[in-house]
């Protein structure tokens, strides 16, 4: 499957029952199928122990009550507590294996599931909300653990405990038993008409559950913004909307569930009923005795219990059946950016990039966003990328990145093209530092030596000196092993700027890839900034998509980038001399910053 084929619409609850899956999900239970198969064989074993309860009571009323013969009571009343003492043991022997079982079969899938997912390419996560991918790793899984842990041994214990209560009653007294079963079709009609409308209730409230999710997620994150533009009365509107819809649900299947169970009761009781009335008479007439009909109606009552249990489980294996599906699309996904089978390792770069004639386009029916781009850049060279918005000035260093594969042309590293060269030999000789550069949580040294773990101290601390992290994580308590908290909140932005600068210059790559930070800090962060960027870009290519042209006047080539192709290229001087394009962006921020400077009168 394409990742462009992946549905990223509303999420389904159930999906009808598919062999294909179900075979599938068994491939993950296959290498626990010894335990599993010990599993069953306790559960049997305990079941059969129940159902011999009603016979002990029979012959201990019939034969030692009746008779009034105590050792028969007392061999019998000890059969019935060892059986429950084995019981127990094996219950809990069951309980415990089936759920560490599942448990495993949880790890295995989640693992795979994660691992896969941070191999898809860009395209995978452009426009797929990180909400949604997410709850496909935690509750999607969950719901086949569920199916494993709950519905598997379900289905076995109660399908042989239901055929094992029917074979007794037919063998007890087929007549009677036949008799009681008369109210069957009623319970059938009962069942299969509520039973989907609970389901459809349960899945209503299980649905808008996941918006009340949505929404409180999002409104954690955007939190700052709802609270600078007041808008929580409105937020709370919504939240209320969704919270009424969730309650409105989930009583609505109450009431339906608490329909539903006590007609069963109802109706049971007519079938006890029956039996009680056939059977008093057979009693009176001596044809039957006490203890009899007393473990025959204790088997009636337990009729009931497995056909409950069933169709509960069935609707757990119709919404493990959407959970499959949604894991398997992922899972089914091929990254589009991959090794090819021949791929080598990038030899060691000086840094030389070369686009020959390169096109590329997002999706297949978009028009391209880059048309017949030609560069040579020199090992060491400075350049910075400029133009105006969306003109594809990061689809550029994306593709030289190879986050995305260009449609289109070639690109070649000191002459070897990125297609040939694994992803991670070409990537480890690469560095990017992103507008809004994102921190880990973690210690200021563990998100400083992400991209070089094995870094000795020493390199540490000249990348941090020379770049000046040192002198605010002085100011923290804990030095470097301050925790930076998620995403670097505890930071500022100019020291989370400075902190990415340390990180690449610890990964020491020789291509350089730096999205400009936009968001103005002020004078001495964005001197300290200038300052560490120089050391930084230092014997290194670097590519710099530059938003204030004023920073990049000592480019070694400025690209002027305009609708997905070089306009222009050369340096300051030359373009400002040609005065095309470039001038009059250089023009038009300069008169800006005048206008500015002028009104703070600065
Ligand atoms: N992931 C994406 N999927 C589809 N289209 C995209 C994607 N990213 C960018 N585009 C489109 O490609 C074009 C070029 O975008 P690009 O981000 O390269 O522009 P840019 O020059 O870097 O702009 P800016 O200066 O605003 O960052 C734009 O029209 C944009 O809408």
């Amino acid at each position: 499957m394409s990742q462009v084929e992946w549905d990223s619409g509303e999420e389904i609850e159930e999906k009808p029952f598919n062999r294909a899956y179900l075979k599938r999900l068994f491939r993950y239970v296959l290498p626990y199928r010894k335990v599993l198969a010990f599993v069953i064989v306790i559960v049997l074993i305990n079941m059969v122990l129940s159902l011999a309860e009603p016979l002990l009571v029979r012959y201990m009323i019939d034969d030692g009550i009746m008779k009034k013969d105590f050792m028969v009571i007392n061999i019998l009343g000890a059969a019935m507590l060892g059986s429950k003492a084995i019981g127990w043991l094996l219950g809990y022997l069951h309980t415990k294996m089936i759920n560490f079982t599942g448990q495993r079969i949880l790890y295995d899938l989640r693992q795979q599931l994660f691992n896969h997912l941070q191999t898809l390419s860009f395209r995978f996560f452009d426009g797929r909300p990180a909400g949604k991918i997410m709850s496909r790793i935690t509750n999607d899984t969950n719901a086949i653990g569920e199916l494993v842990n709950g519905g598997l041994i379900t289905m076995v214990m109660e399908f042989t405990h239901l055929i094992g209560i029917v074979a007794i009653l037919l063998w007890m007294d087929w007549k009677l038993a036949l008799l009681s079963f008369i109210t069957l079709p009623l319970l059938y009609l009962i069942v299969g008409l509520m039973q989907p409308k609970i389901e459809g209730s349960w899945s209503h409230s299980r649905k808008t559950m996941s918006a009340i999710n949505g929404n409180l997620n999002e409104t954690i994150q955007g939190i700052r913004v709802i609270q600078a533009f007041s808008r929580q009365r409105e937020n709370d509107r919504r939240f209320e909307q969704l919270n009424l819809r969730n309650k409105n649900a989930f009583m609505r299947a109450i009431t339906l569930e608490s329909m539903v169970w006590p007609s069963v009761e109802m109706i049971g009781m007519i079938g006890t009923c029956i039996v009680l009335w056939f059977g008093a008479q057979a009693v009176m007439d001596g044809d039957l005795t006490l203890g009899f009909i007393m473990a025959f109606i204790n088997y009636l009552w337990r009729f009931w219990g497995p056909l409950s249990a069933l169709s509960k489980v069935y609707s757990q294996v119709l919404s493990a059946m959407a959970s499959a599906e949604r894991i398997f699309e992922i899972l089914d996904t091929e990254p589009e950016v991959k090794d090819r089978a021949d791929a080598k390792a990038m030899k060691p770069i000086q840094g030389e990039v070369v686009f020959d004639d390169v096109s590329f386009r997002y999706a297949a029916d978009k028009p391209d966003v880059l048309r017949s781009v030609n560069l040579r850049i020199k090992p060491g060279q400075r350049v910075a990328l400029v133009g105006p918005t969306g003109a594809g000035k990061s689809t550029i260093v994306n593709l030289l990145m190879r986050f995305y594969d260009a449609t289109g042309g070639r690109i070649l590293i000191d002459g070897q093209e990125v297609t040939s060269v694994t992803l991670e030999s070409l990537r480890r000789q690469m560095g990017i530092v992103l507008q809004d550069s994102f921190i880990f949580s973690g210690t200021i040294e563990d998100n400083l030596r992400y991209g070089n773990e094995d870094a000795s101290d020493e390199a540490l601390r000249r990348a941090a000196e020379s770049v000046r992290i040192d002198k605010f994580a002085s100011q923290f308590a804990d030095g470097f092993d301050t925790q930076v908290e998620e995403r670097g909140s505890k930071l500022s932005v100019g020291q989370r700027q400075l902190l990415a600068f340390g990180r690449v210059l610890l990964s020491d790559p020789r291509i350089l890839i730096l999205d400009e930070a936009t968001s103005s800090v002020d004078t001495e962060t964005e001197q300290h900034i200038q300052a560490a960027l120089q050391t930084v870009l230092e014997g290194r290519t670097a590519f710099i998509i530059a938003h204030r042209l004023s920073t990049i006047r000592d480019a070694d080539v400025i690209l002027v980038v305009r609708d997905g192709q070089i306009a222009e290229q050369g340096t300051h001087d030359e373009l400002i001399q040609q005065g095309g394009l470039y001038k009059k962006l250089y023009m038009t921020q300069y008169e800006m910053q005048q206008s500015l400077a002028l009104q703070t009168g600065a």
